[in-house]
């Protein structure tokens, strides 16, 4: 031990446990807490740790700490103050799609540049029982090739400065953890990690907030341009029961040409779009009190392009989309905050709309008198399944495409594989305006189909081997397309053909004929199989009729006929 701690080890002796004769406050604890003297001889000769003077730092310390915490509690009065007096602010609360925007113009702009030390770094949520229920939305980048998701570098917890315009922001990340880390002294950034469920505020040294509203602008403008060469899709998720727009993904823009059907009908689908979206056309639909909707309904065989060129319209018209597979929404009023939840000007995409309003459809069969024929029969087995799995009503969806809470400004887009049995209610103007059919493939399409697969990729720095020059490629889809018979194969099947031979052209064009045949030989299989499983159904069906009726008939004998019921499988006999 040093001289000058010796010292004041006397010195603190003296003036807080007096001398050692027995009569100062040392002397009394040596008394009254027996082995004392014992533990200030051993810690004194092994640690060389003289209690006495421990004791009065630990007293010295006690006494001042309470005046350090008033000074600091003044300090930080001081401190808002100033920042209420001196500064403008803007909070954006942690679900906002802005505190993302702003948390990634900070990540690319500013803390690249400033070499911040303390960050947070993001890649995918992995979904385990313990984080469940923090999950965030997942950003996926399909072009970039990478197996991973990159990883994203963000403000942690705290406030983190710059320089924009000539102002000083400020933006300040705040932990909903706080209280705690308070409590146990741990600075926020060392404590937790941000889920992205933490409000930001954005302060700008200066009285205006005109400078942050610019600022917010450019983060959204930044975000818009990354995102150009995608759109974004985003689909219903359900957490505890409630549905809500969560999963964001990137897609890479479809170009319209890529999604091949009849030419016109895809012209006048656009223009009809462009004159929608036409702000003379909103002020013209609310001068005649019209609600501003546009609802479309995409029909046809499963595997013609409905998805596709809902996704392809998004990019065309640089809109998100909205998807939601009807089948798995669980209840009508999920639709109803799914739908209240959209932004003003999007796509909403509902596939398999047949999955709703079975009971809507019987009601209008009855009254209009129609029969099922057999082939009707296996149609409404295939429905009954749908609506098992949605108990999303007909009413529900009408509801949410016109009611009085529906949004104006989207347009919707419907799919369904068999639009002739949905509920005329649904399909009336208004709700959907225009119905496009897409069929299967025509010549020209599949021509223009393998045009596109085998066109040189302009992002390739050489040809590839395999590659055609301009106008052997066009010989070749011609002579291709020619052996394809008109509407007989979807145009997933032909894509799917060519994508197995993707790099032989030739061997494309030559081996068709024999994937025609191939192909027209399983369709007849599959025909003959669905023909027999018909025959067996009816042959059923029959039987249990058949029963019932001998049933009734035994009944009658014994006086308990009924009369109605009996009438009722007669007519389901006759129907057979
Ligand atoms: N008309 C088309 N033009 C170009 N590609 C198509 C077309 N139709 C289908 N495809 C291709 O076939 C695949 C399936 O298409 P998509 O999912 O759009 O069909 P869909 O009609 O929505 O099917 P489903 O009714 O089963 O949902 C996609 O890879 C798509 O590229």
């Amino acid at each position: 031990m040093t001289k000058s701690s010796n010292r004041l080890t006397a010195l603190a002796g003296t003036l807080l446990l007096g001398s050692s004769d027995g009569t100062s406050i040392q002397g009394f604890v040596e008394r009254s807490i027996p082995g004392f003297s014992f533990l200030r001889q051993f810690f004194a000769t092994w640690l060389r740790i003289d209690l006495t003077a421990l004791a009065t730092a630990l007293t010295i310390l006690g006494t001042i700490s309470g005046p350090l915490q008033d000074l600091q509690g003044i300090a930080l009065k001081l401190y808002w103050w100033f920042t209420k007096l001196f500064t403008s602010s803007i909070s954006i609360t942690s679900n906002d799609r802005l505190n993302r925007e702003i948390l990634n113009w900070i990540s690319n702009q500013i803390l690249m540049q400033q070499g911040t030390r303390i960050l947070t770094a993001r890649t995918e949520n992995v979904q385990t029982d313990a984080w469940y229920q923090r999950s965030n939305d997942t950003e996926r980048n399909d072009l970039t090739f990478e197996k991973r998701v990159p990883i994203q570098y963000l403000p942690t917890f705290g406030t983190t400065w710059f320089i924009y315009e000539y102002h000083i922001f400020l933006v300040r990340r705040i932990s909903t953890t706080t209280r705690w880390t308070q409590m146990n002294g741990v600075p926020d950034e060392y404590a937790a990690a941000p889920e992205g469920d933490e409000p930001l505020v954005i302060m700008c040294l200066g009285r205006s907030v005109e400078p942050i509203k610019r600022f917010l602008a450019t983060c959204r403008d930044f975000s818009d341009t990354q995102r150009e060469a995608f759109i974004t899709v985003r689909a219903s998720k359900n957490d505890y029961s409630r549905e809500s727009w969560d999963t964001t993904t990137l897609r890479p823009i479809r170009p319209m040409e890529t999604v091949h059907f009849d030419e016109t009908t895809k012209a006048e689908l656009v223009a009809d779009i462009v004159n929608y979206l036409n702000p003379a056309t909103r002020r013209f639909y609310t001068a005649r009190g019209i609600p501003y909707r546009r609802g479309y309904l995409l029909h046809g065989p499963p595997g013609t392009g409905k998805t596709s060129l809902s996704l392809a319209l998004a990019g065309r018209f640089g809109l998100e989309l909205y998807l939601l597979h009807i089948p798995s929404v669980r209840e009508d009023n999920h639709l109803e905050n799914l739908f209240a939840a959209l932004p003003p000007r999007c796509i909403v995409l509902l596939e398999d709309i047949d999955a709703v309003g079975i009971k809507g459809r019987q009601h209008t069969r009855e009254d209009t008198g129609d029969e099922d024929n057999n082939e009707d029969d296996s149609d409404t087995d295939t429905d009954s399944n749908n609506a098992y799995h949605s108990r999303c009503t007909l009413s529900g969806l009408l509801n949410v495409l016109d009611g009085v809470a529906s949004q104006e400004g989207r347009i919707v887009f419907m799919t369904s594989n068999m639009a002739h049995k949905l509920d005329k209610a649904l399909v009336r103007p208004g709700r959907i305006d225009k119905m496009i059919f897409l069929g299967n493939i025509s010549q020209k399409s599949a021509e223009l189909m393998f045009l596109r697969m085998y066109a040189p990729d302009q992002r390739e720095a050489s040809p590839l081997s395999f590659e055609l020059n301009h106008e052997d490629l066009q010989k070749a889809a011609l002579e291709f397309s020619t052996q394809i018979p008109e509407n007989i194969f979807t145009p997933a099947q032909i894509q799917g053909y060519l994508l197995n031979l993707r790099s032989s052209p030739d061997q494309a064009v030559t081996g068709i004929k024999a994937w025609i045949s191939e192909e027209v030989r399983m369709i007849e299989v599959g025909r003959a199989k669905d023909k027999k499983a018909m025959a067996q159904r009816i042959k059923k069906r029959k039987e249990q009729v058949l029963l019932k009726l001998s049933k009734l008939d035994r009944e009658s004998d014994n006086e308990i006929f009924n009369e109605v019921e009996k009438e009722t499988i007669d007519n389901e006999a006759k129907k057979i």
